[in-house]
């Protein structure tokens, strides 16, 4: 029989980009591959991503889907997040469980129309423990893949000692740029403030987005593997931590990079992108990019969950304009106030920022964010530090300024500014002239020289990393082994199940 993989994230733009790219690299190693997503995003993969298009083409590459349980029509948007996980804890685990069932009867009932062959191994998005529990009823081994960042599961996974050295919860009205002990390889710079944003809403252990996010951390320990999307140069320190609790931590990013070196020989000739877009990308903003001066612009993005009030959007324009600075700014149509359809159109611009965004601006609502990355006009990148954008820029070696939003990006800006060096951290700052004074700052002066710098020499380190040889190279050698192994290895305990 030959080895199998389901790969199962969670329907949203960072996590089906770094999972979809697992699988294709997984694919490229000879494994067969189901990747299984929601009929929702399923068919806005179709709509949107190249990548999709390209992968259903390829032999022993099979898309799948199943319903989230929302109705077809509602938004999968940042404010509707926990109502989509319930959704998909609540009504998708039994779907899961008989799409898993019926797969498992491929072979002995020899009815599949596509070549579908058992499913031998999962790769599961490492917030769904309910998909791993049910891959490990029916006999099916699983390994979690977790795509936020690493510094922050380790502080997840600190949770208990936090709260045992009377560091969490913090008092109400307490100093945010009180010192964190509690967290091992991160006592010399961690503050409160930058602690994951559950913990600062939290009140107690019982708060439900704190228990979500320990509770979905602790899962991975019953996994049999544990995957990161990083590498050891940048993120050693906190790996040897994770693996005090998960042994097999397979560290094998940056993802982007390693497909791109995989199948640079396939898109070479192309202009196609590489990513899981759930939008239309707009490839304007390239041609515009063609024109500016080298290392000249700051590019603008929060990602695809993070929102904001028409001032604060008022406050960013005010001081890009402000700075004098070139901008290729994406507005997704739901930034302001998780709207949809609305947004910029709908606020009053000033006739001189408006015409300042004329001369020196470019404004997208979804932009081709890798090779924007690339693009030599690139000088800085204004981001919410989400994971993947925070890779994608560590690989071009742009410098940050980062606006962190929630979840894990409160503290990857600290690691981005503390620890890499690699950008500023404009966290819990508001205001036209902050961003005016970190554009500049970024971009001018000694400041900015330093910064590139060492954002030139990471990136290099990423480049080196998923060479042959390299530390994520290796590591995904050891995995494409193990996910081989599990060929020879499996029983099905579904039988008899209706
Ligand atoms: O115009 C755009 C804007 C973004 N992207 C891509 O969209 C992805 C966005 O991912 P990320 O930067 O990780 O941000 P979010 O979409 O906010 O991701 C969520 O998921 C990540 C992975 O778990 C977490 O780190 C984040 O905090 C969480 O908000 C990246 O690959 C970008 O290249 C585009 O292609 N075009
Ligand atoms: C659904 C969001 C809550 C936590 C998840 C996450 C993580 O810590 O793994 C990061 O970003 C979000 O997409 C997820």
């Amino acid at each position: 029989m030959a080895a199998h993989v389901l790969v199962f994230p969670f329907p949203a733009q960072g996590h089906l980009n770094s999972m979809l790219k697992l699988a294709e690299l997984l694919s490229l190693s000879g494994l067969q591959i189901t990747f299984l997503t929601t009929e929702y995003h399923h068919s806005r993969l179709c709509l949107h991503s190249q990548t999709h298009a390209r992968l259903s083409q390829r032999p022993g590459f099979w898309f799948r889907s199943i319903s989230d349980g929302l109705p077809d029509q509602k938004l999968r948007s940042a404010a509707r997040l926990l109502e989509l996980y319930e959704s998909l804890t609540y009504n998708s685990s039994s779907l899961f469980r008989d799409f898993l069932i019926s797969n498992q009867r491929q072979e002995t009932q020899q009815y599949s129309e596509d070549g579908w062959s058992r499913i031998t191994c999962m790769v599961v998005d490492g917030i769904m423990p309910f998909a791993m529990d049910v891959a490990t009823d029916l006999g099916v081994p699983t390994i979690a893949f977790r795509t936020s960042s690493p510094c922050s599961i380790w502080s997840y996974f600190c949770l208990p000692s936090l709260v045992q050295a009377g560091e969490f919860p913090f008092p109400e009205e307490g100093d945010l740029d009180e010192r964190i002990h509690a967290v091992p390889g991160m006592e010399s710079f961690l503050r409160r403030r930058d602690l994951p944003s559950f913990f600062r809403k939290a009140r107690d252990m019982n708060d439900p987005g704190l228990r979500f996010v320990y509770e979905v951390t602790a899962s991975t320990t019953r996994a049999k593997a544990f995957i990161l999307n990083t590498f050891e140069a940048m993120d050693g320190t906190v790996l040897s931590h994770i693996r005090t609790v998960c042994p097999t931590t397979y560290a094998i990013g940056p993802l982007h990079t390693m497909l791109r070196r995989s199948v640079s020989s396939l898109l070479s000739n192309t202009t196609s992108s590489n990513s899981a877009n759930l939008r239309e990308e707009d490839r304007s903003c390239l041609t515009w990019l063609d024109k500016q001066p080298k290392g000249s612009v700051v590019y603008v993005s929060f990602g695809s969950f993070a929102v904001m009030t028409d001032e604060d959007l008022m406050e960013f324009w005010h001081g890009l304009v402000n700075s004098g600075q070139r901008f290729l700014w994406v507005i997704r149509p739901d930034l302001v106030n998780g709207v949809e359809e609305e947004g910029s159109q709908s606020l009053s611009v000033p006739p001189e920022v408006a015409e300042a965004t004329r001369e020196r601006g470019c404004l997208v609502a979804w932009a081709p964010q890798e090779e924007v990355l690339a693009h030599p006009s690139l000088g800085c990148f204004l981001t919410h530090s989400g994971w993947n954008s925070t890779l994608e820029s560590v690989v071009a070696g742009v410098p940050m300024i980062c606006w962190p939003f929630f979840v894990d990006q409160q503290i990857t800006s600290r690691f981005v500014s503390q620890v890499w060096k690699i950008g500023l951290d404009m966290k819990d700052m508001n205001g036209r002239e902050v961003v005016e004074r970190m554009v500049r700052e970024a971009m001018e002066g000694e400041r900015a020289q330093e910064l590139k710098k060492s954002a030139t020499a990471m990136a290099e380190k990423a480049r080196e990393s998923v060479e042959e040889g390299g530390s994520s190279y290796m590591d995904l050698q050891s995995l494409v082994h193990y996910l081989k192994s599990t060929a020879s290895s499996q029983t099905f305990c579904g039988e008899g199940d209706d």
